[in-house]
């Protein structure tokens, strides 16, 4: 890997959310990418996701625990295959709840396990557009892991999809949390930068793992 001319610190964008550069070793990486590639197969795999204005949105997902569709959550596919959602492992609820203790502390781990991933894959230039994190019943911190290529990650408030919103750069291997009063903030991807995956992984693309808590 490049050295970086200054080493990229962790950073509190707005209260309760936090970005920490290279959370995820090289292993972790990897291990997440394969697993990555296993959940995107069918059945319930990677699946492009109809909005009901008639759009399609340009990151392709899918999802473990719950099935994720605008707007709400079910246990199948119901707007594609119809098949049972992939369970949710407990390494990974694992992975969520050090992800929380690391970047905001033990106190702010949740009571009630992760059990629901959502993953997106981004082709070229696939973006995701200003919006909350709103179809879950839990206040939970949502833990979001990136791989592949970086991305601008815009983290806004809780009032508006414009601004005030501050933009952040995230790369394989960084966590970003957000909860407390950060939880349903309005958050996007305006721009992935194609072709700036690090080699080493094999990954072409973003691929982008948010774990949350149900309530459900
Ligand atoms: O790709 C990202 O970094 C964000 C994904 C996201 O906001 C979501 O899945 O709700
Ligand atoms: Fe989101």
């Amino acid at each position: 890997m490049e050295e970086e001319l200054f080493p990229r610190e962790r950073l509190q964008i707005a209260p309760g959310a936090v970005h920490v550069p290279d959370w995820l070793d090289a292993g972790s990486r990897r291990d997440l990418l394969t697993a990555c590639r296993a959940w995107a197969r069918p059945p319930a795999g990677l699946r492009s996701v109809r909005t009901p204005g008639g759009g399609t949105m340009t990151a392709r997902q899918v999802c473990l625990g719950w099935h994720w569709y605008p707007y709400a959550y079910a246990r199948t596919v119901v707007d594609g295959d119809g098949a049972a959602v992939k369970p949710f492992p407990a390494w990974l609820g694992e992975l969520g709840r050090r992800a929380v203790a690391d970047a905001l502390g033990p106190a702010a781990v949740a009571a009630a396990p992760y059990d629901i991933a959502l993953i997106n894959f981004y082709a070229g230039d696939a973006r995701m557009g200003m919006h909350r994190d709103a179809d879950e019943r839990s206040e939970a911190p949502v833990v979001s892991l990136s791989l592949g290529d970086t991305c601008v990650f815009r983290f806004g408030n809780t009032e508006t999809r414009t601004k005030p919103y501050t933009d952040v750069e995230l790369r394989s291997g960084d966590l970003f949390v957000f909860g407390g009063a950060s939880r349903r903030a309005y958050h996007g991807v305006p721009r992935v930068r194609p072709g700036t995956a690090p080699p080493e992984l094999g990954l072409t693309g973003r691929l982008n793992v948010t774990l949350r808590v149900s309530g459900l």
